[in-house]
């Protein structure tokens, strides 16, 4: 081409300011198409996924030139690409997959771990804003750099959100030896930074963060730039001053995210909103809280009240009402106003009936701190709204705190909806596939694994009452520990934590019981589980995103051995917890082992479905039972499906009692 013909270059786009995506707020037409479009996202899913498959030729063409290669050859390799993925906004294939040939080399080098091939198909379709469904075990966090270096070097401010601050440090410090060969800076952000420390780490190409961080930081963002004029003011004031400092923003708007556990962070936390409040100042109504929950122990279940377990929610009756008119007419003035009267015996019902002491909360230096029911994790800065954690207090004899007022809210769903492009990784997401496709258009795309399955599934075994199932758990345990193998007994919640232990001690086992610890120790016992002879009762989603790694002689054992002691209310978190046994083609056996008691027959089973499971079972037809309660997860997932959408719908209102906070800055 002579130089006459040659196209000008044309200049680089400036990056536009603090940039996210409008969501459209769509009429019932585009809901019903929606709703149809969501049906076939596992299709269309499918179909992404099988195109990402030729990245695999294509990276493997620059194999051996970049083999050959020295360091600092390679480096400038990275370098030259810059360009062409800015040019293309890291889309064109051809521009990836040179890019992923130089991370996977650099890697190799650096990390001394080489990309395997299904992990350069995942980091295709992350790439591709999608939803890379990759089995534990397979290696996502090394799957995430060939996204985000890509990404990063071709300008574009990457997230990659984990869900805790120990995962999120670890995964960056881990990497970061291959993101700074390639001459990206990596920073990570956590709850505690100081304001000036978060914008320095989220300046960095790539920032490792927590969704609840970044969710926080992106609010108080939205706060700084105001309600009204969106990002009018801000553009101006850029105008005025192109050269000043972004002084008072912490993010550089959202423009690329890849979510780890993908379907934890946008499915299952997207039940509760996100609230930023701040502390008013004490309030005088610890007394009034007091006669509230004094009245409350008089009313009675069912004449006075209802109360619906599976929305965690307090309804007074008509006699509830009048009832309560009459008990409160020689208290004060306040007790007068109907509103109010019933707002403090509903919220004294719901203290008394629906939240319990070291299941739901735990009482520390003289305060209520919130536990996680599914981790066990103690959530020291979450606080329930409406007056519900301080009539918690009162309960607990606590110094009450002052009630906080909100600030600024908003979901999950509605804060990474807006991000230019979105990606995320996860060992189960076909089954949201549809609700991950409707809300976040984001299709879900299954990578094959690195080596062929092992894991032994094992028949579920179901008991009628709890005692017979703790009994047969520990019968099994004992097994499998006089062999040496090392068992994991997977927990729904801290009390079920608690009551495994009390099985296994009775029964002699030792054993070493994992809830309401922080997260780094919690990650060591996780890893530790796979040692030899080791018993671990942990709740499931503690240790999450930890790798167990299995001593030599225990893989002869038949490797670990996962038992599930309840299902949960979603079949995803049971694959979880399967997933957590043969990771990398190991061995591995999984097991079901239940009782009609468990708390999800209790909420989602009904009356007469429990009597005839119990009937069944005792004459030794296990079957239907196994049959009803899988009909009772569906119940669940259908149940916490709806409350997802109705969230989403309700974004604005302020009716939702467990909220997160966090402190304005
Ligand atoms: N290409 C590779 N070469 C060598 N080792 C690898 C490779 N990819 C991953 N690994 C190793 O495999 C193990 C599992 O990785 P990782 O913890 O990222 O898996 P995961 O998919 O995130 O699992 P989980 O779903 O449980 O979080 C780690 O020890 C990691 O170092």
């Amino acid at each position: 081409m002579s130089e006459a013909s040659a196209p000008a270059r044309a200049p680089l786009p400036r990056p536009r300011i603090y940039p996210e995506r409008r969501w459209p707020r769509s009429g019932a037409l585009e809901r019903t198409a929606e709703a149809a479009a969501a049906r076939f996202a596992p299709a269309i899913g499918w179909l992404a996924g099988r195109g990402a498959g030729g990245v695999v030729e294509r990276v493997a063409a620059h194999e051996a030139e970049l083999r050959a290669l020295h360091d600092a050859e390679l480096r400038l390799r990275g370098r030259a690409l810059r360009e062409a993925l800015y040019r293309c906004r890291a889309r064109d294939p051809e521009a990836i997959a040179e890019a992923f040939a130089v991370i996977r080399e650099a890697s190799d080098r650096v990390l001394g771990m080489r990309h395997f091939d299904v992990q350069l198909i995942g980091g295709d379709i992350l790439l591709c804003g999608m939803v890379a469904e990759m089995d534990t075990g397979e290696g996502k966090t090394l799957t995430a750099t060939l996204a985000a270096a890509t990404a990063a070097l071709a300008g574009i401010p990457t997230h990659v959100v984990t869900v805790n601050d120990y995962l999120a440090r670890r995964d960056a410090d881990l990497m970061r030896p291959l993101y700074e060969f390639l001459g990206l800076r990596v920073g990570v952000v956590t709850q505690e930074m100081p304001p000036e420390q978060k914008a320095a780490a989220y300046a960095c190409d790539i920032a490792y963060c927590t969704n609840k961080t970044l969710a926080f930081d992106y609010l108080r963002d939205r706060l700084a730039l105001g309600r009204r004029s969106g990002d009018l003011r801000h553009k101006l004031a850029r105008l005025a001053a192109p050269a000043a400092p972004e002084r008072d923003l912490l993010l550089r708007g959202l423009h690329f995210a890849i979510v780890d556990e993908a379907d934890s962070i946008l499915i299952d936390e997207a039940r509760t909103p996100l609230i930023l409040s701040r502390e008013l100042p004490s309030t005088s109504e610890r007394e009034e809280f007091a006669h509230a929950l004094a009245l409350a122990e008089r009313m009675n279940e069912g004449r006075d009240f209802a109360i619906r377990f599976d929305e965690r929610r307090v309804e007074l009756t008509a006699s509830g009402r009048a009832l309560l008119a009459e008990l409160a007419q020689p208290l004060g003035s306040r007790w007068r106003m109907t509103a109010q009267r019933e707002e403090w015996a509903v919220q004294a019902i719901t203290a008394m009936r629906l939240f319990h002491r070291d299941e739901h909360y735990i009482v520390r230096g003289g305060k209520v701190e919130i536990v996680d029911e599914h981790t066990g994790r103690v959530m020291a800065d979450r606080f329930w709204s409406d007056g519900l954690h301080q009539m918690i207090e009162v309960k607990e004899g606590c110094a009450i705190s002052g009630v906080r007022a909100t600030i600024a809210r908003m979901t999950y769903q509605r804060f990474f909806r807006r991000y230019q492009r979105l990606a995320g990784m996860t060992g189960t997401a076909a089954e949201v596939a549809g609700e991950l496709w409707s809300v976040y258009r984001l299709a879900v795309a299954r990578v094959p694994t690195n080596r062929l399955s092992r894991r032994e599934l094992l028949a579920d075994r179901i008991f009628a009452t709890e005692a017979e199932k703790w009994r047969a758990v520990a019968e099994t345990i004992a097994e499998h520990h006089r062999r040496g193998a090392p068992v994991l007994l997977g927990a729904r919640s801290v009390a079920t934590s608690r009551r495994a232990s009390e099985a296994l001690a009775a029964a002699g086992l030792p054993h070493v019981v994992l809830n309401a610890a922080q997260d780094a120790a919690e990650a060591e016992i996780v890893a530790a589980a796979g040692r030899r002879g080791r018993i671990t009762v942990a709740t499931n989603m503690a240790g999450r995103g930890t790798d167990i790694k299995l001593d030599d002689d225990v893989i002869e054992l038949g490797g670990l051995h996962v038992i599930m002691s309840e299902l949960h209310d979603a079949r995803r978190i049971d694959r979880q917890l399967a997933g957590r046994c043969a990771r990398q083609g190991q061995r591995g056996s999984f097991q079901a082992i239940l009782s009609l008691e468990d708390a999800l027959t209790d909420t989602n089973a009904l009356p007469f479905e429990r009597y005839l499971m119990y009937v069944m079972i005792r004459a030794g037809w296990s079957w239907p039972a196994r049959l009803a309660l899988r009909t009772a997860q569906r119940r669940a997932e259908r149940l916490h499906a709806h409350m997802r959408h109705e969230l989403l719908d309700r974004d604005e209102t302020l009716d939702h009692a467990l909220a997160f906070t966090g402190k304005a800055e």
